[in-house]
């Protein structure tokens, strides 16, 4: 998908929402165990109900390995089910990958080609020769790690290495790898305060912006530091929504969880 495709849904739906596809066993309706495939199940009842409030979709993979084989084959439904039902949406593979130029190369194809997902997420801690595979793929995205929603963020990322904070570092050298313009960045909603120094580097990229909801992150703040001209930001919330009931009602709440998020960015939209 193209960043301008993005742009006109954002635009259409006065929506900048990702909802986390972060399915665990033991948190879903327990009516749903009873189904075939739990995990498809469930996901296709969350996409039919809320794929008119968000832009994009994050299946974190580490829920669906969990799960072996039934995991991975729930994972390729769901991504068919968004491609063929849903095709304007922007699908993230949370897979956070990253290797060796030629183990990359794999990666890539895993997520783009075989598994089709319009972007994955990537770890800069291996550098340019670990990434460039995944951005030499057209109108695929790679998002990369910059400055993350936990507190283990602070172990590495915010440490001065030559006289700048190392999340910085990441931000500036990656701007200068071979087709940059397919990067998009993670900055965690826990970290609001950065986003302002974070868009003097990188004023035009989109940026993944997890943590709202279950971490305690703040959609305003987030928005007053982070947002540009054309929006930039997808905030995602995963358990915040898809878990707000596990009754037979689930989907409907999980639906009016991602509505009252869809109407604060409206409004912020509107602004
Ligand atoms: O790359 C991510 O999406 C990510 C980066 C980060 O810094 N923090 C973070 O929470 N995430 C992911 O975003 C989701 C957050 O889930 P909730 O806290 O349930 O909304 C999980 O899938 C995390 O793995």
């Amino acid at each position: 998908m193209k960043t301008t495709e993005l742009i006109q849904q954002i635009q259409k739906k006065k929506s900048f929402l990702c909802i986390g596809l972060d399915v665990d066993l033991n948190k879903i309706p327990q009516h749903l165990l009873k189904e075939e495939d739990p995990i498809f199940a469930f996901n296709k009842a969350i996409i039919d109900a809320t794929h008119h409030l968000c832009v994009s979709y994050k299946p974190n993979t580490a829920f669906y390995e969990a799960y072996g084989l039934k995991g991975w084959k729930a994972l390729e439904k769901t991504i068919n089910y968004l491609n063929e039902k849903h095709p304007e949406i922007f699908t993230i593979a949370d897979a956070k990958r990253g290797d060796i130029g030629n183990t990359s190369t794999m990666y890539a194809k895993a997520f783009f080609e075989d598994l089709a997902f319009d972007s994955v997420t990537v770890a800069p801690y291996m550098g340019k020769d670990s990434v460039e595979p995944f951005l030499a793929f057209e109108d695929k995205h790679t998002i990369l790690l910059a400055l993350t929603s936990n507190q283990g963020a602070f172990d590495f990322q915010t440490k001065t290495v030559d006289g700048k904070e190392l999340y910085k570092q990441v931000l500036e050298t990656s701007k200068t790898w071979k087709n940059s313009k397919n990067l998009m960045y993670v900055v965690g909603a826990t970290k609001a305060e950065y986003l302002a120094d974070i868009r003097k580097i990188i004023p035009n990229s989109f940026l993944l912006v997890p943590g709202v909801g279950a971490q305690g992150g703040n959609l305003q703040d987030v928005c007053k530091y982070g947002m540009n001209a054309h929006v930039g930001l997808l905030i995602n919330s995963s358990r915040g929504i898809i878990y707000a009931s596990n009754n037979e009602d689930f989907a409907q709440v999980a639906a009016s969880k991602a509505a009252e998020l869809q109407q604060e960015m409206q409004t912020i939209l509107s602004k």
